[in-house]
């Protein structure tokens, strides 16, 4: 059996956030010696630290939250692409890969997979990639930036054309350390009750009997 591969951000304290937003941080609220018998916990976060689900609500006030999001788009058959040789990735930089019977796609960019350091610049997704999924089929993206549009994005085209094409977002997987291939993918989002989006643990493993590309 192969070995599961973990393609979160760990939550640190002192992890990258979207600057302006709530970081991450956990602490102790009571220790074992309090209370006579128990560690408890608290934390505090953005929902969009990490590795994390953006649900349409995040981005568009009548779009679903993230408890309505279908859980079966997160679990399945996914494949790695490694797109690292390009800055914009558009419909024909993906057409060079067999993306045959794909609906779950994750994009392995450029940008070095840091979870400490908020990035300046970022890989471009061109927004025209959008009805190109859809057309293939795709309805799950993962990528490995902390957002599917540039940080100083005011109208987050990529985003919204995504959405508009049936394509749920993923983002801030790390895949600096994953060949590609394909993979069963878990990647659950919280349930939280009309929330804009939630952390993830995203995983992966090798499929059995794939070839792999
Ligand atoms: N769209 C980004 C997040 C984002 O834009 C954001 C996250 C936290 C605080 C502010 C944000 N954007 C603009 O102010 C994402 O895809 O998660």
């Amino acid at each position: 059996m192969s070995e599961w591969i973990d393609i979160s951000q760990a939550l640190t304290n002192d992890m990258a956030h979207w600057p302006g937003d709530t970081p991450f941080s956990y602490s102790l609220t009571y220790t074992k010696e309090q209370t006579g018998s128990v560690n408890i916990g608290q934390m505090t976060s953005s929902l969009h630290t990490g590795t994390h689900i953006d649900a349409p609500f995040h981005f568009d006030s009548n779009g679903a939250t993230i408890d309505q999001l279908h859980l079966d788009r997160y679990i399945g058959k996914a494949k790695v692409i490694n797109v690292s040789h390009v800055e914009a990735i558009t419909p024909a930089v993906l057409e060079a890969y067999n993306l045959k019977n794909v609906e779950r796609l994750l994009l392995r960019t450029s940008l070095p997979n840091d979870p400490k350091r908020f990035p300046e610049q970022m890989p471009h997704l061109d927004p025209s990639i959008a009805p190109f999924l859809q057309k293939i089929g795709v309805y799950l993206l993962g990528v490995d930036m902390p957002s599917v549009d540039a940080p100083d994005s005011k109208d987050l085209a990529t985003h919204h054309a995504l959405h508009k094409h049936g394509v749920n977002i993923l983002e801030n997987i790390m895949l600096d350390h994953v060949d590609e291939g394909i993979y069963e993918l878990i990647a659950l989002p919280l349930s939280i009750p009309g929330a804009d989006g939630s952390p993830v643990r995203a995983v992966l493993r090798p499929m059995k009997g794939s070839d792999s590309k």
